[in-house]
């Protein structure tokens, strides 16, 4: 299976949304990414509700919800009735994971952890069987164009090899500073699925660009 390659909304031309929902429904790409951030949980406000609505309109693929946010399991009714297809919650934003993660399902969505920089994928073991992704964050949440953090490298083969035990349809995906120059070495290490924000709308041609990323074949490069 290729990659599967997000495009992150948060780097979109807000004043032009359903301009850069085309590009993404006519490119490779094989799911919006929707960084929600509610200043608490993040030094940083993105938006809610009614850009999701706005965007579920126009979107011809799935959408991948990311809740930067405290509390996750008040709004996760409201994220699915409004065209959330998988949903990401914060492992540092849940009491009680086991339960969120329920609760996603319940709301016929695909139920997916996010893991800040400084928190380690053994915390995750006994709950891998139960999640469709683990979300790997490779710079600190709230903001789109940093540099990726070098040690989310070992972090991803640590969670590999920890679900080829137990869950090994797992899906990893990298977000935060995902590149073209960068993307082979994350497939390598055992990610399958990558956000890119600066990366995509910041290149001459974002369709191209999403086009390199999803067709890079670490088969037929030199290691
Ligand atoms: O979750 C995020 C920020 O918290 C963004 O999705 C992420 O940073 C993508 O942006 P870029 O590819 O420019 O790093």
């Amino acid at each position: 299976m290729k990659q599967i390659i997000a495009p992150s909304i948060l780097s979109a031309d807000f004043a032009n949304l359903q301009r850069d929902t085309e590009m993404i429904n006519t490119s490779e790409a094989d799911w919006f990414h929707v960084d929600v951030m509610d200043g608490v949980f993040v030094p940083n406000i993105s938006f809610g509700f009614p850009v999701l609505k706005a965007v579920k309109k126009y979107a011809k693929k799935p959408l991948d919800v990311h809740l930067m946010i405290v509390n996750p399991e008040k709004y996760i009714q409201e994220f699915a009735k409004e065209g959330a297809d998988i949903i990401t919650v914060h492992y540092e934003a849940c009491t009680h994971l086991h339960r969120v993660v329920q609760i996603i399902k319940d709301a016929g969505c695909k139920a997916s952890v996010a893991l800040n920089p400084h928190t380690s994928v053994s915390l995750l073991k006994d709950i891998l069987v139960d999640l469709d992704m683990v979300l790997i964050m490779s710079v600190n949440p709230g903001f789109g164009g940093q540099q990726f953090i070098p040690q989310s490298l070992n972090k991803i083969v640590e969670l590999r090899k920890l679900a080829n035990e137990t869950n090994p349809n797992l899906l990893i995906e990298v977000d935060g500073g995902v590149s073209i120059s960068n993307i082979e070495s994350l497939i390598k290490a055992g990610a399958n699925a990558f956000v890119a924000g600066n990366a995509i709308f910041g290149a001459s041609s974002p369709t191209e660009m999403i086009a390199s990323m999803k067709n890079i074949d670490i088969n037929s490069t030199q290691i």
